[in-house]
């Protein structure tokens, strides 16, 4: 084996190249990359090698063999098929890593999160729902040095940003977010989809699951009538109905 394919095959099903490609098609199956659109990166928590989807292709039906894989330092590309051009979304993955410390990156076409970019401004909000208590706050518990997630009585804010002609142009809106809103874990594009990131791809896909569902009842609570930031028992008052 050369020693570009050591890098992608494994046995292993928690290898990033395996990952990766098990994950595009779950995904897939939840519509949310489907028609090439959205996809998945991954940091080897040993290597520190950024692993990257090829462009234009269907994701699920991606190989190993199929990957990009990228030095962390250099920006090089250790491995990078000939068949194909890397992701159009990997310099907002790059920046994921480099200024989040992100150890994945998941990118959805996800409905629920176009359509929460058409209902919704700049920012999507909302409060005292259950599964928020999936998603970091952000902050970290001196103590024990570990991560605290935001509590039932928290509210949920996720940055909405425009979409653009090309993926690439996404990048200083994005830079602009980490400093707005430097305790988020994820980036709406209006009219696109969504960016979500973790310390390691089993946090980001946690995340981008709970992101997912409080999206889709936002969607349904805004239908109601209920803004889906609104305090407890508040909701009573915008109920529609006679
Ligand atoms: C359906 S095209 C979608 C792309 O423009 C982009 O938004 C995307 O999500 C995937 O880009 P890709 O370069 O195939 O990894
Ligand atoms: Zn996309």
């Amino acid at each position: 084996m050369s020693s570009e394919d050591t890098l992608i095959h494994s046995d292993d099903p928690r290898h990033p190249a395996n990952l990766i490609c098990t994950l595009c098609k779950q995904f897939f199956y939840n519509n949310w990359c489907t028609g090439t659109g959205g996809g998945i990166s991954i940091k080897d928590p040993e290597t520190s090698h950024y692993y990257l989807a090829p462009s234009g292709v269907q994701k699920e039906q991606m190989r190993p063999e199929d990957l990009f894989v990228m030095d962390a330092q250099t920006l090089d590309y250790l491995r990078a098929p000939k068949l194909y051009k890397p992701s159009a979304c990997t310099p907002l993955f790059v920046a994921c890593y480099q200024k989040k410390d992100a150890g994945a990156i998941i990118h959805t076409h996800s409905q629920n999160a176009v359509v929460c970019s058409l209902i919704f401004g700049d920012e999507f909000r909302i409060a005292n729902i259950e599964q928020i208590k999936a998603i970091p706050s952000g902050k970290v518990d001196p103590v024990t040095m570990k991560p605290i997630a935001l509590s039932f009585f928290d509210t949920l804010r996720i940055p909405i940003i425009e979409n653009m002609a090309h993926e690439d142009e996404l990048i200083d809106d994005l830079h602009k977010t980490f400093i707005d809103y430097p305790n988020t874990c994820a980036v709406i594009v209006r009219r696109h989809g969504i960016f979500v990131w973790g310390p390691a791809i089993d946090k980001a896909k946690i995340f981008n699951e709970a992101i997912d569902y409080l999206m889709e009842l936002a969607i349904k609570m805004h239908k109601l009538g209920i803004p889906p930031d609104c305090g407890i028992g508040e909701e009573k008052k915008h109920l529609a109905g006679p």
